[in-house]
């Protein structure tokens, strides 16, 4: 079983480039599956997820080429609309390509998605919406099947901005007859950069960023090249990472407007915070002090930084109160930064961490993937040696996390 060892105290110094965002990526891999000619998918990040992505993208039929960052994906040939269910299982994003088969071919038939255990996530939105666009949903023995003729344009309300429904959705509607708009929708950067690749590829697509998204139907999209956006998430996990060891971090290929909140709580903490174009620079300041943050959708505080950023917060003089309001169950972090010395109290969805002076280095596991990377931070935060079970749940969301902290000074191994 792989593991990571980390030696802490040593403060993060230097430089590192941000690459594509996964969030990004395999929507519009999955998007692909419209486009009646190849796309090349740019500053696509080498993670697991986009492994199984691109594996299910082959079981259908599409002939995939993946060089460095990027991928060429040609669906002409997709001649399967069933995912295969060990794949779907995998990640949460396989669910993305319900809405895109389901718009080329009239049919689909998916399992329940995997994907971090943060809480139930249904995918009723989902389903919902593809029935108020005219399919007909049928679920059996594990496997939900979409049929429909044609989808036509309606109007749909989503209870909660539900980023995947937002996507799924929004890809169903493309080549929906007539005029759909999609209401109290997420309004997150992922989102608006798969409109902008569905747009190249010729889709009409009007307000994504906003909380309202009007879709006119087409019949045909072209193919197209495009580069994804830089990953906030992983950005804002070396931000945190930076503060958190009292180092001094530029990061390079950001956009500085997608961690508009991280940036403020960063800087309530008494971190000096430089932002310049697409660069920012994280110096630890002086003062290390306690923060309030409750997560929410876009342009909130992302509920994936939370755990780094609860990290960050065991040690602040004071007491700081954590209230996570997208995922009912995001806390499993905090029994292992407890186990390093944490002072942690959680009720329901709020977490009250009380600064104690240090962590100490333990035996620790990762159970989900942004939990993962606040136990990488607090052991490069804590004194002796972490060590850090359960990579594979990091290593679906972060491209080399050992590589990229080691670069900028930290101790950390990967071990076998
Ligand atoms: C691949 C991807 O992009 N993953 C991100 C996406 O996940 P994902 O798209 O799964 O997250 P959602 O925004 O859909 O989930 C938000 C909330 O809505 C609920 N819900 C969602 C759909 C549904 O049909 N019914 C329902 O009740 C969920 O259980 C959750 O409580 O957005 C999350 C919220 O920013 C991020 O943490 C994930 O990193
Ligand atoms: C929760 C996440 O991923 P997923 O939705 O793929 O489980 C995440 O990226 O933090």
């Amino acid at each position: 079983m792989e593991a990571f060892e980390v030696t802490g105290g040593r403060p993060l110094y230097g430089t590192t480039k941000i690459y594509g965002a996964k969030n990004a990526a395999l929507p519009i891999l999955a998007a692909t599956v419209m486009a009646g000619d190849v796309c090349v998918i740019e500053g696509v990040p080498r993670l697991q997820d986009v492994r199984v992505m691109v594996r299910i993208l082959q079981s259908l039929g599409a002939q995939v080429e993946w060089i460095d960052d990027t991928i060429t994906v040609d669906p002409r040939p997709i001649h399967s609309t069933d995912v295969p269910s060990d794949l779907m299982r995998q990640m949460r994003s396989s669910i993305f390509l319900m809405g895109p088969l389901l718009a080329r071919f009239g049919e689909v038939r998916v399992s329940r998605p995997g994907g971090c255990v943060i809480g139930q996530r249904p995918i009723d939105y989902h389903l919902r919406g593809m029935r108020d666009l005219g399919a007909k949903v049928e679920e059996a023995h594990g496997y939900v099947r979409c049929t429909a003729n044609r989808l036509y344009g309606t109007h749909i309300s989503l209870d909660f901005p539900s980023v995947g429904a937002t996507e799924n959705l929004m890809m169903a509607a493309v080549f929906a007859d007539g005029v759909t708009v999609l209401e109290n929708v997420a309004r997150e950067p992922e989102i608006v950069d798969l409109a902008r690749f569905l747009e190249k590829c010729g889709a009409s697509i009007e307000g994504a960023g906003d909380d309202s998204i009007r879709i006119y139907g087409v019949h045909h999209l072209t193919g197209t090249t495009h580069q994804v956006i830089p990953d906030r998430i992983v950005a804002g996990t070396v931000m945190i990472a930076a503060a958190a060891t009292g180092g001094d971090v530029t990061l390079e290929g950001v956009i500085p407007s997608h961690l508009g909140a991280t940036i403020t709580k960063l800087k309530e903490t008494g971190v000096q915070v430089i932002v310049d174009r697409d660069i920012i620079r994280v110096n630890q300041g002086a003062s290390r002090l306690a923060a309030d943050i409750r997560t929410a959708p876009f342009p909130g505080f992302p509920t994936d930084l939370q755990a780094p950023a609860m990290a960050l917060l065991t040690t602040v003089s004071g007491t700081s109160v954590i209230r996570e309001s997208v995922f009912e169950a995001r806390f499993k972090h905090v029994n292992e930064l407890v186990r390093m010395g944490a002072d942690i109290a959680v009720d329901i969805q709020t977490a009250v961490i009380r600064g104690v002076p240090r962590l100490s280095g333990a035996l620790v596991e990762a159970s989900d993937l942004r939990g993962g990377a606040a136990l990488v931070i607090a052991g490069l935060m804590a004194e002796g040696k972490t060590r850090i079970e359960g990579l594979q749940h990091i290593d679906r969301g972060y491209q080399q996390l050992d590589t990229m902290l080691r670069d900028l000074g930290a101790d950390i191994v990967r071990i076998d």
